[in-house]
C-alpha cells in the first residue's frame, strides 16, 4: 500500500495556489512560505495569521470563491477549502492542466499528500501513513523529534562544510569517496550532543583531509 513517492521540492520563487483560507490552508501556507514559494490564496475569508500575512504583503490574496481558471501559471496546487465539491472541482482543473494537486478533504482526489514534517536545519524528516491515520503521522513525527535532537542542525552544517571543502580540493574521485566515507564515521554528532564538540578551524580541516587521504 506504500505507493506514494516521497520527493523534496525546491519551491523558491515558484507560484503555489492555495484554495481556502482556514486552519488547514494556514498550515500549508506557513510551510510554503518557509520553503520560499510565491503563495496565492483564493478564499472569501482568511484565518487571523493569513490575514496578517496578506496585510504584510507576504502572500497574494484573492478575496473571493474559487473560479475555474484560477490555477493558471501555478507550479503546485492545494485544494483546502471547507467545500468538498469545490475541492473536487479544483482537483479536476489541476489534472486538466497537468498540475500536481493536494486535496485536504479527500486524499484520493489529489495526486500528492502532505506529510508530518520535522526539521533540524538541513535535516528534514517527513512522515506519512499514506493517509491512513493523519493523527498517527502527527504522533510519530512528535516521537521522532525526541530522538532526533537539536544537535542534528550543527552536525549537518559541519558535514556540509567538510563535504564542500573535500569536493573543492580533491580532484580524485577515489580519494573523495574515501574521505567522505570516513567523514560519516566521525563521532562529531555525539560530541555535539554532549556539548564537548570544539569547532574545527580551517587548519583542522586541512590537517584532517591530509591525514585521511591515503588508504
Ligand atoms: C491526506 C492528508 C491530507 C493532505 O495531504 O493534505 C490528510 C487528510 C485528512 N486529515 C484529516 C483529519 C486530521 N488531520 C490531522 C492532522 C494532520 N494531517 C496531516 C496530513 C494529512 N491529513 C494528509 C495525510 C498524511 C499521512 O499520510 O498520514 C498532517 C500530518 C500534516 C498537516 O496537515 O500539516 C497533520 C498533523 C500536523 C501536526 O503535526 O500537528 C488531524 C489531527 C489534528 O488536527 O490534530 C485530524 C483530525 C483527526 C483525524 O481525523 O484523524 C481528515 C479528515 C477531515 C474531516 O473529514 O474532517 C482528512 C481527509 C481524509 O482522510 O481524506
Ligand atoms: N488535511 C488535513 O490535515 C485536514 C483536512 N481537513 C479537511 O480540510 C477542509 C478545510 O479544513 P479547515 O481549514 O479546518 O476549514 P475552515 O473552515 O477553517 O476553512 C475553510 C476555508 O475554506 C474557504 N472556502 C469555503 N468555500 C470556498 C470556496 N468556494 N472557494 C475558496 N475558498 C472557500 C473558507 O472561506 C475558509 O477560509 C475540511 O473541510 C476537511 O475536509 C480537516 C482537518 C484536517
Amino acid at each position: 500500500m506504500g505507493y506514494y513517492m516521497p520527493v523534496m521540492l525546491d519551491l523558491r520563487g515558484q507560484k503555489v495556489i492555495v484554495i481556502g483560507g482556514g486552519a488547514v490552508a494556514e498550515r500549508r501556507v506557513l510551510a510554503l512560505l518557509d520553503a520560499g514559494a510565491e503563495v496565492v490564496v483564493v478564499s472569501p475569508s482568511l484565518s487571523g495569521a493569513l490575514t496578517a500575512l496578506a496585510e504584510a504583503g507576504g502572500l497574494s490574496w484573492m478575496n473571493r470563491s474559487y473560479a475555474p481558471g484560477d490555477l493558471r501559471g501555478a507550479f503546485l496546487v492545494y485544494a483546502a477549502s471547507s467545500n468538498d465539491a469545490v475541492n473536487e472541482e479544483v482537483a479536476a482543473e489541476a489534472r486538466s492542466l497537468g498540475l500536481p494537486v493536494n486535496v485536504a478533504s479527500r486524499a484520493e482526489a489529489g495526486n500528492f499528500i502532505t506529510p508530518g514534517v520535522l526539521r533540524r536545519g538541513r535535516l528534514t524528516v517527513a512522515v506519512s501513513t499514506s493517509g491512513a491515520g493523519p493523527s498517527a503521522a502527527a504522533r510519530i513525527t512528535e516521537q521522532l523529534s525526541e530522538v532526533l535532537g537539536e544537535e542534528y542542525e550543527p552536525y549537518l552544517d559541519f558535514l556540509h562544510q567538510l563535504r564542500t571543502e573535500i569536493k573543492r580540493r580533491e580532484p580524485s574521485a577515489e580519494v573523495r569517496g574515501r574521505l567522505l566515507r570516513r567523514l560519516s564515521r566521525l563521532d562529531v554528532l555525539n560530541e555535539m550532543r554532549q556539548g564537548t564538540f570544539i569547532e574545527w578551524t580551517p587548519q583542522d580541516v586541512e590537517a584532517w583531509i591530509a591525514g585521511n587521504r591515503g588508504d
